[in-house]
């Protein structure tokens, strides 16, 4: 039932699969233990990865309000032409966990991702961070946020690293230290070797994945990532997904739109939109009791020869 309420639950991550790695250039591990899912990447001066990642099993219904580091959306509503594209949407995003927002093309995604990130001003509500507003007076994220843009927002005319050192030289970043971290950023994608490469000659995955990178770079406090894996092959949207897992673990905010139920099955909590409202969605049940684990995957047996 739409409504303008927020609804979110919390899922356990299914897979306990390894996760692909791209060629890492530095420090490096992976775990494949069920329920610890990350890398430790030793670079960018950031946070070493937390060890074990709590994913309770139970479903969690988030209510809005404020609190530390937090991300929230109070009935936001924004309108295109005199047309109500998003309606009273409310979210709570908590630092350390992985939102998805779904929906159909058209829903609303973009638009809330553009809202919480301050990258439009709603019509009506407000969205906060820390408690706070999302943008200085001027327009400026307060947070530092890392966008990954559904049209990647890439400089045609630089190089990739150019493009993801751009994020730290605006940020005051020596340009050394811009470049290594840039290259180190554009490995945990895969697409180090590309770094000298304009953007004009890259693919559309490859791009992506640049896009992905610059986001990563700046240890941002929300990373917004707006279809981050739509140009990607199953390989590599693992491997971005698991970037975007390392940053919600070093305790960023991190929001995923995508229409992928492989991606939105990876994050902790699911927004779903329809029609720029947030669809009432169903808790999954709860965990079953000790002994009866094997339950959910039993079927009643129905033999039609048997009384
Ligand atoms: N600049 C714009 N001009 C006109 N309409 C717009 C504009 N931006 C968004 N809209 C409309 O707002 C609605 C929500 O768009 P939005 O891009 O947020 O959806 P979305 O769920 O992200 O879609 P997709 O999955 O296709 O990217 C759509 O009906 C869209 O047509």
């Amino acid at each position: 039932m739409p409504g303008s309420s927020s609804t979110t639950w919390r899922r356990r991550c299914s897979r306990a699969t390894p996760i692909p790695t791209p060629r890492p250039t530095r420090c490096w591990r992976t775990c494949s233990e069920a329920g610890r899912r990350g890398h430790d990447f030793g670079t960018s001066g950031g946070p070493a990865w937390e060890s074990s990642v709590a994913i309770p099993k139970v479903a969690r219904v988030s209510g809005v309000g404020g609190g530390a580091r937090l991300l929230v959306g109070h009935d936001l509503s924004f309108d295109v032409e005199g047309r109500r594209v998003l309606d009273s949407v409310s979210l709570r995003a908590e630092p350390g966990r992985m939102l998805a927002v779904t929906g159909t093309s058209g829903s609303g995604k973009t638009t809330l991702l553009s809202l919480v990130g301050g990258l439009a001003r709603p019509a009506a509500g407000e969205a906060t961070y820390d408690g706070g507003p999302v943008t200085t007076k001027q327009g400026e994220p307060l947070p530092t946020t890392g966008f990954v843009l559904q049209s990647y927002g890439l400089v045609a005319t630089l190089t990739a690293a150019e493009n993801v050192a751009v994020a730290l030289r605006g940020r005051g970043a020596a340009a050394t230290e811009a470049t290594d971290r840039a290259l180190e950023a554009l490995a945990r994608v895969g697409v180090d070797e590309l770094a000298d490469r304009l953007i004009s000659e890259l693919s559309g995955g490859q791009l992506q994945r640049v896009a992905v990178a610059r986001a990563l770079v700046v240890g941002a406090d929300v990373v917004l990532a707006d279809e981050p894996t739509s140009e990607l092959d199953e390989t590599n949207r693992d491997v971005v997904v698991a970037q975007l897992r390392l940053e919600a673990n070093r305790g960023a905010v991190v929001l995923v739109a995508t229409h992928d139920p492989a991606v939105a099955e990876e994050c902790d909590d699911e927004l779903h939109l329809v029609d720029g409202r947030v669809e009432q969605m169903q808790a999954p049940p709860p965990p079953p009791e000790p002994g009866h684990e094997h339950d959910a995957f039993m079927r009643p047996v129905t033999d039609p020869g048997r009384p």
